[in-house]
């Protein structure tokens, strides 16, 4: 049954790019709605359970159902849609993806704290703690160029917009997360030309961080806005 798939997304939110690069990679058509989360519309609210994007409005002759967790998106979008596969087929493989895209989310989650504060020692303890976490991943990475070698995945579609957000973060700080982490510095740069990936995080994306960020009074900025 014909279905149509529209994104609600925030241009900056690294979840929503993961969703947009899975859909990209597997050329499937959807709309992409970028609404304004400083005043989430009552539309929004209605069917995002916990008032965050992405979420995904699957529509079909059977009516709306509306998806959230990024992941979950992803997993669905792996499962129903043709294109490129974007899991491994072993199941250890993919259970191994599967916790690997955990692990993305839970990088991200340092963030809170990270971005705003103005406390040089909260700063650096959540700096430590995310340069930790990649260094568990360069632990896990084999020859690349992607996560699992030569095939785009999932964990590469996760990655991906952390990797471009920590990126922008760090010529905009002192942040130096991927120093001691060569072989995530080339898995990172690998991702960033990729189409999709360039797609869904979009050439403005420096710009628009950055004014986000002194709009969030991001202290430890080192450009003024
Ligand atoms: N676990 C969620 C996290 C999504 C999330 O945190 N989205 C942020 C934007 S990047 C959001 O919508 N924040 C709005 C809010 O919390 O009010 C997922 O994976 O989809």
């Amino acid at each position: 049954m014909a279905q149509k798939l529209t994104l609600i997304s925030h241009k900056l939110c690294p979840y929503v790019q993961r969703a947009v690069i899975a859909l990209t990679e597997k050329g499937v058509p959807f709309e992409r709605i970028d609404i304004d989360l400083g005043n989430k519309p009552d539309w929004f609210l209605k069917i995002s359970p916990l008032g965050k994007v992405p979420v995904l409005v699957v529509a079909s002759g059977d009516g709306e159902v509306a998806l959230f967790e990024s992941n979950v998106i992803c997993e669905y979008i792996e499962d129903t849609q043709g294109g490129a596969k974007l899991h491994p087929q072993d199941p250890l493989k993919r259970a191994q993806h599967r916790a690997w895209m955990e692990f993305g989310s839970t990088i991200l989650s340092e963030l809170w704290g990270l971005e705003t504060t103005g406390d040089p020692a909260i700063f650096e303890s959540k700096r430590k703690a995310v340069a930790a976490k990649f260094a568990q991943v360069e632990k896990t990475l084999a020859a690349g160029p992607f996560f699992a070698g030569k095939d785009f995945s999932l964990v590469d579609a996760v990655f991906a917009p952390i990797f471009r957000y920590f990126d922008v973060f760090d010529q905009l700080t002192d942040l130096s997360v991927f120093a001691d982490t060569p072989k995530v510095r080339a898995w990172r740069d690998a991702l960033a030309q990729r189409p999709s990936v360039r797609t869904a995080v979009g050439p403005d994306y420096p710009q628009l961080l950055h004014a986000f960020l002194v709009r969030h009074n991001a202290h430890m900025l080192k450009l003024a806005a």
